[in-house]
């Protein structure tokens, strides 16, 4: 007969933040690990993680509140040995003290690649066709007083230049390939198996294409890569469409230029300051607006539930983490 484990017997598992996502299937953790919760206390984070934390092995990150997983908080926790992100992007975790302190990462790899990728082709279309423009028409009425709607632009044969060929720019190329596109890009590194033409230069890519999508992982190196010079290069009537994080685009240029008509349009996910949007982006028919969801359907939770479980399981019997994040 199984012996029922009380949860202090259980191997014990810091999440650091309300994991809102993670609500519905919450019960999946806590009947298999001892979750600790620091916002159920009210003492400050650091103290809670000096006064409870000092023995957890694994830790549990839901990003997007801002926290940044740095010294201070590894500080407070000694016996760190696993860190486990439920996203793709790493930007939150200051992967190279992890890496110091010999804490391994497990992160959600590709599983959000093919939903993020829907996101970017669906932002595309919408920037480029007009779609929430024309929804925001006939909802406020204007198509009986108003009549015409503004031409669109078409999509099909379009040249579109991919930041960032990795696991979700090669499901954006894939998509937009059946859509008749050209696709080019740039990346860190040549793909040779890889049939599009690469650019080392992102301003030569700019230049050549009509539409930017940026697909590339938040780093020191990426950091307002997409700047004044880029948006430039790409022209007035290039559209940028973001899917990666916010901070890879300089948010004031981009603006500026949105606003002077200096650029075509733009698809944003993802925000500088999330989840505060420049207001003066809510006016402009061109801009498609998207609250950082690209990762978000029924379908990926259900995935990451499984995904998070089946690392912090591995990590626990001694085997090999099922995702693990590689530099
Ligand atoms: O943005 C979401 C993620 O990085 O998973």
């Amino acid at each position: 007969m199984a012996v029922e484990r009380q949860p202090n017997e259980l191997p014990q598992v810091l999440v650091l933040s309300p994991p809102a996502i993670f609500t519905s299937l919450e019960s999946q953790f806590s009947i298999r690990f001892h979750m600790l919760k620091p916002w159920d206390s009210k003492l400050p984070l650091l103290q809670f993680l000096t006064s409870y934390a000092q023995s957890v092995p694994a830790m549990l990150v839901v990003p997007g509140d801002r926290l940044l997983v740095n010294s201070a908080i590894l500080d407070c926790l000694p016996s760190l040995k696993l860190v486990v992100t439920t996203s793709a992007g790493v930007d939150h975790l200051d992967v190279a003290e992890l890496r110091r302190r010999r804490v391994a990462i497990a992160y959600a790899g590709n599983l959000f690649s093919q939903d993020v990728a829907d996101m970017a082709v669906g932002l595309l279309i919408d920037v480029l066709r007009n779609v929430s423009a024309g929804d925001r028409f006939v909802r406020q009425g204007l198509w009986p007083t108003q009549g015409d709607f503004p031409l669109a632009l078409k999509l099909s044969g379009k040249q579109i230049g991919i930041v960032g060929l990795g696991k979700i720019g090669t499901e954006v190329a894939k998509r937009l390939e059946g859509f008749g596109c050209k696709i080019s890009y740039n990346s860190r590194t040549k793909k040779p198996t890889l049939p599009y033409p690469f650019y080392s230069d992102l301003h030569e890519l700019a230049a050549n294409c009509e539409a930017l999508i940026i697909c590339c992982g938040l780093t020191a190196e990426t950091r307002h890569m997409i700047d004044r010079d880029v948006m430039v290069a790409l022209g007035r009537d290039g559209v940028i469409v973001n899917i990666g994080r916010g901070a890879i685009v300089d948010e004031t240029e981009l603006v500026r230029r949105l606003i002077q008509g200096e650029l075509g349009g733009a698809g944003l996910d993802v925000f500088e300051n999330e989840p505060e949007v420049p207001k003066e982006l809510f006016n402009l028919d061109n801009v498609v607006l998207s609250p950082h969801v690209a990762v978000l359907t029924t379908e990926s939770m259900v995935g990451l539930t499984q995904l998070a479980l089946g690392n912090l399981e591995a990590f626990f019997s001694n085997k090999p983490l099922v995702s693990p994040y590689v530099d």
